[in-house]
């Protein structure tokens, strides 16, 4: 069995003029929580979204369990936006029943479940939640599909520390691991770093370092923040 679920070969795209992600090549090991950093305007959204399938590069290639990734490949992928992802007009309830319909893979049962662990409520609509609930929510329906990889766009932006806090934990409660890969955006490096097996550290659209998050804290003898710090600033 081939355990690399994701892999760039040389890839380029390029947005009038600028280039994000410059020449990347990287392989990604199923049944890992990957964290994707580094600072504004790195590529962070735009590798995601090539993964996903919802851009493709202008150069090399992107594949995702050895095919190239695309749009019509969704039931492998879950994609969450940092912005957008819900009907603001559907209830909490019709989200689930919509995502049921659209999805072959969505498993309801554990939609509730974690509905309930988040304490959300079913009867208000998208657009009446906060934006932590609607974080939360997003999550349920993301986490929900019965998918081999699970790409989160900063799933932790602009929330409260303690609705950040409730978030990762309901990922770590809920990733179907080894069965699911978890690639996730962020800013919030100090937080995610507990949860992280692998980082991805990205600058001005180049690959800085991908490795497991070990190797960093043995080899430099420290932890993500400050490696991050020394290689960003
Ligand atoms: N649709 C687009 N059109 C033009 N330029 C774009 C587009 N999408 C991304 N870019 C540019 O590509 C670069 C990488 O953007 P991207 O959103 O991937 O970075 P990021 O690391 O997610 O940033 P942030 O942390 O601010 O969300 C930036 O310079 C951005 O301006």
């Amino acid at each position: 069995m081939n355990d690399i679920i994701v892999r760039l070969e040389q890839v380029v795209k390029r947005f009038s003029g600028r280039t994000a992600p410059a020449e990347i090549g990287l392989e990604l090991p199923r049944g890992e929580v990957i964290g994707v950093i580094g600072p504004n305007g790195a590529g962070k959204t735009t590798l995601l979204k090539l993964i996903a399938g919802l851009l493709y590069p202008d150069g090399g290639k992107v594949l995702v369990r050895g095919k190239p990734a695309a749009r019509r490949r969704s039931s492998e992928v879950a994609y969450m936006p940092e912005k957008g992802g819900l009907y603001p007009f559907f209830t909490v309830t019709e989200t689930v029943r919509y995502y049921r319909t659209v999805f072959a893979d969505f498993d309801e049962n554990k939609a509730r479940e974690m509905l309930d662990y988040m304490q959300l409520d079913q009867q208000q609509t998208a657009g009446d939640l906060s934006r932590g609930e609607r974080g939360r929510l997003k999550l349920v329906m993301a986490l929900s599909r019965q998918v081999p990889l699970v790409l989160l766009d900063e799933p932790l932006a602009g929330l409260d520390p303690m609705i950040r806090k409730s978030i990762l934990k309901g990922l770590i409660t809920f990733i179907d691991l080894p069965r699911q890969t978890v690639l996730l955006s962020t800013h919030e490096v100090e937080e995610v770093e507990p949860v992280l097996d692998r980082v991805v550290a990205l600058r001005g659209g180049k690959l800085v370092r991908a490795d497991v998050l070990e190797t960093i804290r043995c080899m430099h003898g420290e932890n993500l923040v400050d490696w991050m710090e020394e290689t960003f600033l």
